[in-house]
């Protein structure tokens, strides 16, 4: 997350650290949202290669043990079956991990809501984008979560030619445009929108310019949820 500022500690508790093993040790590589007590949902980039997995829940600082963490392991991956690795801009950057065993759920660990299936966002809706990815452009991973404010943009503004133009389909969410983003490491976490009242996960996040994490007129883009509501309800019930 480019800009924003350290989350309150557990605020965003359906957040994940998704890790990989290499070298003996665990590395962060892509966040999730906890969608059910044995489900997570990321982005189908995140792992689309063959790794040894762990899901962290309740975590902040994903470089420290602070007492309320959950160690969890994978049993299955499943990527959209349309997901193509060669083309992120085609969309379907949507994957569904079971846990080998049921998170407990409580105050730092809860499950996350999401949309209605179809629901599409206004202009300037209130969204914030959470994560441990980049903190500037070619940066290091943050050590505790962050969180940045990042307002919808409508789709008729992140398709114009000098923003995303056809790269961007309706299917995907377009948030923030300024100097707030999301960065390497943040694919897969959430863009948390208050609607009524409530946070829900309306977006996966998806990619960002490859000449920067936050340049202009190039939004953080996120696979909207609301578009995959069937095929997410077909596996997690
Ligand atoms: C460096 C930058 N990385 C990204 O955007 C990666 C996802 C990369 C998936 C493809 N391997 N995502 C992120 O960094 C994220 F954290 F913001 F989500 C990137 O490659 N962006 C990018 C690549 C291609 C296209 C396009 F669709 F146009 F081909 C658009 C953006």
């Amino acid at each position: 997350v480019v800009g924003g500022e350290v989350a309150r500690p557990n605020s965003w508790p359906w957040q994940i650290s998704l890790q990989y093993l290499s070298g003996g040790s665990y590395h962060h590589t892509c966040g999730g949202s906890l969608v059910r007590r044995n489900w997570v949902m990321t982005a189908a980039h995140c792992v689309d290669t063959s790794r040894t997995w762990r899901i962290v829940l309740g975590d902040h600082d994903i470089y420290n043990h602070e007492g309320r963490e959950q160690y969890m392991t994978v049993s299955q991956v499943i990527i959209h079956p349309n997901w193509n690795r060669n083309n992120v801009a085609s969309g379907y950057d949507i994957a569904l991990m079971r846990l080998s065993s049921d998170a407990s759920l409580n105050t730092y660990v809860q499950l996350a809501a999401l949309p209605p299936s179809g629901q599409v966002l206004p202009h300037n809706n209130n969204c914030y984008i959470t994560g441990w990815g980049r903190t500037q452009t070619g940066g290091s991973l943050s050590a505790q979560l962050k969180q940045a404010y990042l307002p919808v943009v409508a789709h008729s503004t992140c398709s114009r030619s000098d923003w995303w133009g056809s790269t961007v389909k309706n299917t995907m969410v377009c948030a923030g445009g300024g100097s707030l983003s999301g960065c390497q490491g943040d694919s897969g976490g959430p863009l948390n929108c208050q609607v009524s009242g409530q946070y829900v996960v309306h977006g996966v996040t998806s990619f960002v310019s490859s000449s920067g994490c936050n340049a202009y007129q190039k939004p953080t883009v996120f696979t909207r949820v609301s578009a995959y509501s069937s095929w997410i309800s077909g596996i997690i019930g």
